[in-house]
């Protein structure tokens, strides 16, 4: 057992801003440098270590984009307009038809306008008869013409280094003929849980002990920001079992996320463990939950240690763990858009911290658009079940410490 006394730790509290600064320049100085060249179909998730450049135009071509007829818009200032069908052009090679004066083509989506068309007329809009198409509708000249480079010009960039590749965006490279990327070597991510009481899901709980669920999360979490983990569980008044576990995952790992044991307890393994190592930084951040965080260098690797409580760790990898991956992988950090809703209930916020509420954007019996916590307990950062019926996160300043229902407030979308 540890006998660390109890921190009396009165450190004031740090920015969010500031801390996310930090945890961003630790991730810079450990960002993955190695690169590999994989087929675009495997590419799914990871991130570009290259620009995609355009080696086409898109479209490629003047093409259709409707089945119908294409016409000169010239023969269609009087209507019923009737013109003779000279021809057929499916999607696929160009054929040797053109559109001359009282002349149409049956046209195809997709399909390369033949010359002398300037014009698409949809099929609902004429009826064929004899051989010619009727059209008795007035059509805006040059509908459904689809124009070569409208959406992007041979040369121009498409995709930004740094961006993650999801399927829009290997649909995007692919489009521009694509079909290897040099991407970033996948992070390898430790997920550490700390604590005594803990029990893996399945075992027996004796009195005082939990199930132990942040490994999932935080796995969960960097899997979906696309890291490789490695999950282990190490027992809390234990520093010499944290310390080998430590020592296996960082032989393995780019770097390590740890839950539980940061705060001023006696048994805080973590801090009491880390507060000695290279770097070793402990702060409280005006966050809540969240507000002890820290991070250190074991061995070379860099450490995240979270708070234990679940909704602090989610708040701690929303807040800092996400930056930290992006930044590690070489992608840019957007600021994570914020909108404005109305307060659908009234709560307490604590002062002196922003306060993340857990919670879900709705239409409420009036019509209006509203956010509302998931549980009526609010930001409690033990309230882990309910936490799995949020979609968003209402962001309260720190220097509010009532939210009155109907009042506008800020809110984040659970990525
Ligand atoms: N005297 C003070 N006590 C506390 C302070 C403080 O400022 N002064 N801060 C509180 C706040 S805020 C937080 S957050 C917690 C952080 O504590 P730790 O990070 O040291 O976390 P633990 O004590 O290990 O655990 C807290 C809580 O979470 C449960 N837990 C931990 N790990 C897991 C896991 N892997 N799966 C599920 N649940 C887990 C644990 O059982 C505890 O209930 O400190 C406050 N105290
Ligand atoms: O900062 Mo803690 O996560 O509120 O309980």
């Amino acid at each position: 057992m540890s006998d660390a006394p109890e921190r009396r730790d009165r450190q004031p509290k740090i920015k969010i801003a500031e801390y996310l600064q930090q945890v961003r320049s630790l991730a810079e100085r450990f960002a993955i440098q190695e690169r590999e060249e994989v087929e675009l179909a495997a590419a799914r998730g990871r991130v570009l270590a290259q620009a995609i450049t355009a080696g086409v135009d898109i479209p490629g071509f003047a093409n259709s984009a409707m089945d119908g007829y294409a016409v000169r818009a010239a023969d269609l200032e009087e209507v019923p307009a009737r013109l003779r069908i000279v021809g057929e052009q499916p999607a696929g090679p160009a054929r040797d038809v053109a559109v001359g004066a009282g002349e149409a083509v049956r046209i195809m989506t997709g399909a390369p306008l033949p010359a002398g068309a300037d014009t698409v007329v949809q099929s609902e809009l004429t009826e064929e008869d004899d051989g010619q198409v009727v059209i008795g509708e007035a059509v805006r000249p040059g509908a459904n013409v689809r124009h070569p480079g409208e959406d992007v010009s041979s040369g121009e960039t498409v995709l930004v280094q740094g961006t993650r590749l999801a399927g829009r965006q290997l649909s995007a490279a692919a489009a521009v003929g694509t079909s290897r990327v040099q991407v970033v070597r996948q992070p390898v991510l430790g997920v550490l849980s700390t604590g005594d009481e803990l029990v893996p899901p399945g075992g027996v709980l004796a009195p005082g002990q939990i199930y132990e669920s942040n490994s999932y999360l935080l796995a969960g979490l960097a899997e979906e920001s696309g890291a490789r983990v490695i999950r282990r569980h190490a027992v809390a008044d234990r520093p010499e079992e944290l310390a080998v576990v430590l020592d296996e995952l960082t032989s393995q790992c780019d770097a390590v996320l740890l839950s539980g044991g940061v705060s001023v307890g006696r048994f805080d393994v973590v801090r009491n463990l880390l507060d000695g190592e290279a770097e070793s930084t402990f702060h409280r951040v005006s966050l809540q939950p969240g507000k002890p965080q820290g991070y250190a260098v074991w061995k070379g690797t860099p450490l995240l240690a979270f708070p234990g409580n679940p909704v602090g760790a989610f708040i701690s990898f929303h807040v800092f763990g996400r930056p930290f991956i992006r930044t590690l992988t070489g992608q840019v950090n957007p600021q994570t858009p914020r909108r404005q809703i109305r307060a659908g209930a009234s709560w307490k916020s604590p002062q002196g911290r922003s306060q993340y509420v857990p919670g879900r954007v709705r239409l409420n019996a009036a019509g209006q658009v509203v956010f509302e916590p998931t549980s009526a307990h609010g930001s409690g950062s033990h309230l882990v079940a309910t936490l799995a019926q949020a979609s968003a996160l209402c962001v309260i300043p720190a220097d509010v410490e009532f939210v009155q229902a109907g009042q506008l407030v800020d809110v984040e979308d659970i990525l």
